[in-house]
C-alpha cells in the first residue's frame, strides 16, 4: 500500500488559495504547509473549478496571463505609437506580421545543445539556429563528419559561435561530459534538442539505448539544468521522434517502439503539475520521412522489414527536405505558449500541431479529444 494521502481542513484549503492569490509561490506554499507542490497545485486547482461564474472565468482567466502576454502587448503599443507619430500607414495585417515577431521567442544569444548535429536533419537544425542568431554545441559519434560540419558552419556563422564535441549518447558518461562542455563553452544551456537516432530492427537494444535512453537522460540533465526553482533560468526541452511514434508501422516495430515511448515521456513530463515552477517547456517532433542519409542507409540495407514497402511508400508520397522538418523544429522552439505539444511534419500536410487524444484514467477507451494550447 503506498502512503495515506494528507487531508486538509476546508480552512487549510482557503487559506492556500488566499495566499496564493495573495501572489505566495506554489513552492513557498508546499514549504510552509509541509506538504508537496503537486498537493498544492490540484487543491488550487481544484479550488478554482468549484468556484467559477463567469465573472470570475474572467478573473481567473487574466490572472494565467504570463508576464510574457503582458510584455508583448506593451512592446506592440510602443511600437504601433511610434509607426503613428511618424505617420505611417497601419494596417491589421502589418499589426498581426509584427506582433507575431515579437511573440515568438527571440533566439539572438539563446545557447543550444544537441545531439547528433555531425548531418541530417541535426546539422539542418543547427543551421537555422545559427541564422537566428543562436549559439550552439553540438555533438555526435561520428567525429570525421562533426569536424568537417564545425569547420564549415564556424567559417559561415564564426568560430565563437558553434562548436562540436565527440560523444557517443548511449555512453552515460560520454553523453553527460557532452552537456557539461555546452555549459561551460555557452555559460547556460536554454535549449536543449534530443535529435541523435538510428533505425535498425536488428539491433533492438542499441535502438532503445540511442532513442529513448539517451533522450531520457539528455531530457533529464537539461531539466536539472533549467529548472528556476532550482536556481536556472528556465529553457525548452525538444525531443525530435517520428509519425512512427503516433502510429504503427510494419517495417519498424523497435525503431516505433523507441519513438512511442519518447511521445508518452515528453507529454507525461509537459503535464507535471510544477511545470509553472520549472519554467521549463517540453516538445515533442513528428516527422514523416525526410531526406537524410539515415533514410539512404536504411534504404540500401537490412535495417527494417519490407524494406520494398518503404520504397513503394517513397514513390507514392515523395520525401520532405530536410529543411522543411528544421524549420518545423524552430518553430516548436519559438512558440511561448505551446508546453506539451507534438508537431506533425509531413509533405502533404506541413507542419500541424496534433490535437491531444486523452484516455480515460479508469483505463476505459473512450477517448476525448482536446486541444493542448
Ligand atoms: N530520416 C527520416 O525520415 C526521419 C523521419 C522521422 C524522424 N527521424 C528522426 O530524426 C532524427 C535525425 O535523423 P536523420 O534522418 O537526420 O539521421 P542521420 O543518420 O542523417 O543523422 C543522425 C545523426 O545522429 C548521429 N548519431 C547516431 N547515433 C548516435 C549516438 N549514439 N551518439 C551521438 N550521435 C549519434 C549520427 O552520427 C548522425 O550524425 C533521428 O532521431 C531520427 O530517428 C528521421
Ligand atoms: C510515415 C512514417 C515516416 C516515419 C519516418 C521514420 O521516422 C524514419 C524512417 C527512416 C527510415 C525508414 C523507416 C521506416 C519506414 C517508414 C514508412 C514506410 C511506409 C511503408 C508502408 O506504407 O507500409
Amino acid at each position: 500500500m503506498g502512503p495515506k494521502k494528507k487531508m486538509m481542513s476546508i480552512e487549510l484549503k482557503s487559506e492556500i488559495v488566499e495566499k496564493h492569490e495573495q501572489g505566495v509561490r506554489v513552492i513557498d506554499l508546499a514549504r510552509m504547509y509541509g506538504c508537496s507542490t503537486s498537493m498544492i497545485c490540484s487543491e488550487l486547482k481544484q479550488e478554482l473549478i468549484k468556484g467559477t461564474t463567469p465573472a470570475r472565468g474572467v478573473t481567473i482567466i487574466s490572472k494565467l496571463r504570463t508576464s510574457l502576454h503582458e510584455k508583448m502587448e506593451k512592446l506592440l503599443i510602443v511600437w504601433v505609437t511610434e509607426k503613428q507619430l511618424q505617420g505611417g500607414t497601419l494596417t491589421q495585417s502589418i499589426m498581426w506580421e509584427k506582433a507575431r515577431a515579437i511573440y515568438v521567442m527571440d533566439l539572438r544569444g539563446k545557447s543550444v545543445f544537441l545531439t547528433g548535429g555531425a548531418r541530417g536533419l541535426g546539422r539542418g537544425i543547427v543551421e537555422e539556429l545559427l541564422s537566428l542568431g543562436a549559439k550552439v554545441l553540438f555533438c555526435d559519434v561520428n567525429v570525421e563528419q562533426g569536424r568537417v560540419t564545425e569547420v564549415e558552419l564556424q567559417k559561415q556563422y564564426g568560430a565563437d559561435v558553434v562548436f562540436f564535441q565527440e560523444a557517443d549518447v548511449s555512453d552515460e558518461e560520454q553523453h553527460k561530459a557532452a552537456f557539461a562542455a555546452a555549459v561551460s563553452k555557452l555559460g547556460v544551456v536554454d535549449i536543449c534538442v534530443n535529435n541523435a537516432g538510428i533505425s535498425d530492427e536488428n539491433s533492438w537494444e542499441k535502438v532503445l539505448e540511442v532513442n529513448t535512453g539517451a533522450y531520457i537522460r539528455g531530457s533529464l540533465l537539461a531539466l536539472k539544468h533549467m529548472r528556476r526553482d532550482l536556481g536556472g533560468c528556465g529553457g525548452v526541452i525538444i525531443n525530435v521522434a517520428s509519425l512512427l511514434g503516433l502510429m504503427p508501422m510494419a517495417t519498424s516495430p523497435v525503431y516505433a517502439a523507441s519513438k512511442h515511448a519518447v511521445v508518452g515521456f515528453t507529454t507525461s513530463w509537459a503535464m507535471s503539475p510544477d511545470q509553472k515552477e520549472h519554467g521549463v517547456r517540453w516538445c515533442c517532433l513528428c516527422p514523416g520521412i525526410f531526406n537524410s542519409e539515415l533514410l539512404q542507409e536504411t534504404l540500401n540495407s537490412n535495417r527494417v522489414y519490407h524494406v520494398q514497402d518503404v520504397q513503394q511508400y517513397l514513390q507514392d508520397h515523395g520525401v520532405m527536405p530536410v529543411s522543411q522538418v528544421a524549420q518545423a523544429v524552430i518553430k516548436l522552439i519559438q512558440d511561448p505558449d505551446n508546453n506539451g505539444a507534438i508537431l506533425e511534419v509531413s509533405l502533404a500536410k506541413g507542419a500541424r500541431y496534433r490535437r491531444r487524444q486523452i484516455v480515460d484514467r479508469d483505463g476505459v477507451s473512450d477517448l476525448v479529444v482536446v486541444d493542448t494550447y
